[in-house]
């Protein structure tokens, strides 16, 4: 039986959940699932999820939210290639550090800047536009000390697919000029090539999410 994977594609820990699903090789039966016309408050949806947030997932009745413990959930079930999400508990803790980093910190900073402009129909806000920015400078910093290629190291992690949904999404509004930022900007054109069917699956969502936050911007 396939894996449901309940899916409103403007939403970017949607898309990495779908991008780590293509890098581990796991394949999802995508459940569109409209934000706009409430889908995520139905009682079948909130079900699976109380706290009815996207995306979510039911593997033969065995529900999931969350996206970065989905990503480590199909990895830890269905994955084959252990670079993904290496063993050795330190190379692990990487990769678990920058999909904190990025949940905690980058999407965090970068939800709190687009959402009221969508929700509210207010003006983008300069200082939260900053922590942004401040972010990326963070990212900026890790992947030189590290000296990459990819965000944990020497191979693409499910940390990339997490991070790319987020940098794609801040590309994609231009929010910020990623030109500025060396590493960050080989490292987003790295992971394009790395990851299996990129524009496919993140390409629709990222249109998607532009237009979403172009109508809030112009109430
Ligand atoms: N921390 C959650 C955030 C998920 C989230 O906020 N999803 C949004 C779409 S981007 C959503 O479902 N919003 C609807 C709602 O909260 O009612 C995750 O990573 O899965």
């Amino acid at each position: 039986m396939p894996i449901d994977l309940y899916f409103f594609p403007p939403s970017a820990p949607c898309r990495a959940v779908s991008l780590a699903a293509k890098l581990i090789g796991v394949e999802l039966n995508i459940k569109n699932t409209n934000l706009n016309t409430k889908d995520h408050l139905t009682p079948e949806f909130l079900k699976m999820n109380p706290q009815h947030t996207v995306p979510t997932i039911n593997d033969n009745g065995f529900f999931l939210f969350e996206s970065r413990a989905i990503i480590m959930y199909l990895f830890n079930k269905y994955g084959k290639d252990d670079s993904l999400y290496p063993k050795d508990a330190q190379k692990r803790a990487i990769v678990d550090q920058m999909l904190c980093f990025d949940m905690g910190t980058l999407f965090q900073r970068f939800t709190a800047y687009y959402r009221p402009v969508i929700y509210e129909g207010v003006p983008f806000d300069p200082e939260k536009l900053k922590k942004v920015e401040e972010a990326i400078e963070f990212f900026e910093k890790m992947l030189e000390a590290r000296g990459g290629p990819f965000a944990a190291g020497s191979t693409i992690t499910l940390a990339d697919a997490a991070l790319i949904a987020s940098i794609s999404s801040i590309d994609a509004i231009g929010a910020v000029d990623l030109s500025k930022y060396q590493h960050v900007n080989n490292w987003f054109s790295r992971c394009k090539l790395a990851i299996p069917d990129y524009e496919g699956v993140n390409g629709g969502g990222i249109a998607a999410f532009k237009q979403r936050v172009r109508r809030g911007a112009s109430k």
